[in-house]
């Protein structure tokens, strides 16, 4: 089992990929983090569009879900909410189906292989989802990948900082001191992209990424100044958004909460 990074979607080897390999995709500031505050407000579900017109098919074709996300920060005109996990934090989004599209997260899961396993991760639910991810790379004996969303594709940093996080974190649930726990499960062996991310991490961990990273000088020079501190909070969340299907007639990635 090798752990890998991809620093942008653009550098996905789909030809490489084997069906039940785990992706995590990141964009710590902003999609991933609002996807997991969305699903532990409650929402059912959450639509994932890759583009604006994408979205609006989706709602127009079902009436009752939210249209939600950003360009460029601020909020889509005519949608209802944008892209601050902030502001999701605060709603009561129970039974809601939400449709989300956002200048780059959303565009990640869609440049993933159809038949890897799709999460999402952040800061906020890092534990949840390295063990998520190990434990259905183990059972399957596949690769665990994680995919930072970048921007405009660029390197990101504060997609690199959170990769670097889980992939030291994955490591160390798959070390020597865990293995009591899962005896004789096959070993997790870090690709030179997962430990260039570590150090990436150990560089610019939080709160130190907030003040070098262009997605977050962006964000608080939009004046959300809640957002970029609220993603880098650590297991606060349980919940691990999971790509469940594609819905036929819109295109639309269907996420749901994990349920192992
Ligand atoms: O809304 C966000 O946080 C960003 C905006 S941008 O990348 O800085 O233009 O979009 P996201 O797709 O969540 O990275």
């Amino acid at each position: 089992m090798q752990l890998y990074v991809f620093f942008t979607p653009e550098t996905i080897l789909p030809e490489r990929a084997q069906a039940g390999d785990v992706y995590i995709v990141i964009d710590l500031i902003r999609a991933t983090t609002t996807m997991t505050v969305m699903l532990e407000q409650g929402a059912r579900r959450v639509l994932v569009a890759e583009s604006i017109e994408q979205a609006r098919a989706g709602a127009a074709a079902h009436p009752g879900r939210a249209l939600c996300g950003e360009r460029n920060v601020r909020r889509i005109p005519g949608f209802d909410y944008g892209n601050s996990p902030r502001e999701f934090a605060q709603l009561d989004l129970q039974g809601r189906e939400l449709i989300l599209t956002t200048t780059n997260g959303t565009r990640a899961f869609h440049a993933c292989p159809p038949e890897t396993i799709r999460l999402a991760g952040c800061f906020r639910n890092a534990h949840a989802v390295v063990s998520a991810a190990l434990t259905l790379a183990r059972e399957r004996e596949r690769d665990i990948a994680l995919v930072c969303a970048g921007e405009f594709g660029y390197f990101a940093l504060d997609d690199a900082v959170c990769a670097g996080y889980l992939a030291a974190e994955l490591l160390r649930l798959a070390g020597p001191d865990h293995q009591e726990a899962d005896p004789g499960s096959p070993v997790l062996t870090p690709h030179g992209s997962a430990l260039a991310a570590i150090a990436i991490y150990e560089a610019y961990k939080p709160p130190r990424v907030l003040e070098y990273s262009e997605s977050s000088l962006t964000v608080l020079r939009a004046g959300l100044v809640d957002d970029p501190p609220f993603c880098v909070e650590i297991d606060r969340s349980s919940v691990v958004p999971a790509v469940s299907g594609r819905e036929p007639e819109t295109g639309l990635l269907i996420v749901e909460p994990l349920a192992l």
